[in-house]
């Protein structure tokens, strides 16, 4: 299953680009990141088995387990893509929340867009790492 990280703004050379290839490189599913301007342009066409994931700080705060059971479920039932959505300044509205099969949060706190990609390529690699029976995540 693709994991398909679609977000607003630009990265460019960053303290923030460098932590996102560190953890998507490790990752072992196939990884996309496709940017957007911060308002309009085009989100890439999905295929039909496609699973929107909307980041948004009003979501449901995952534990990590529950992310990997999550993306281990839709893997086992064909999802073809894991489509990841994070937001610029403004978020998103409540017509985008309604249309996303899970909003995830990272808590109630307001991160910056580039943090917020960065924390989400972390958590991508661990849930991966849990679903491979990795050590990497560690039950407190
Ligand atoms: C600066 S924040 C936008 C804040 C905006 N006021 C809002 O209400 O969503 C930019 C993006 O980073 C992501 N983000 C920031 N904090 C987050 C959190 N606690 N949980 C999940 N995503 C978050 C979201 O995708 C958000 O759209």
């Amino acid at each position: 299953m693709l994991l398909h990280i679609v977000a607003r703004g630009r990265i460019g050379r960053s303290a923030e680009a460098e932590l996102v290839d560190r953890y998507l490189k490790r990752i072992a599913w196939p990884t996309r990141i496709t940017e957007l301007p911060d308002t309009g342009g085009r989100e890439p066409a999905a295929a039909p088995q496609t699973r929107r994931i909307l980041l948004d700080e009003k979501g449901e705060a995952m534990p990590s387990l529950a992310l990997a059971e999550r993306l281990g479920r839709w893997r086992d039932d064909g999802v073809r893509e894991a489509r990841f959505l994070l937001g610029a300044a403004d978020g998103f509205d409540d017509a985008a929340r309604a249309e996303a099969d899970l909003l995830l949060s990272f808590g109630r706190a307001t991160w910056p867009h580039l943090l917020a990609r960065a924390m989400l390529a972390e958590q991508l690699f661990r849930a991966t790492s849990i679903l491979a029976g990795h050590p990497y995540h560690r039950e407190g």
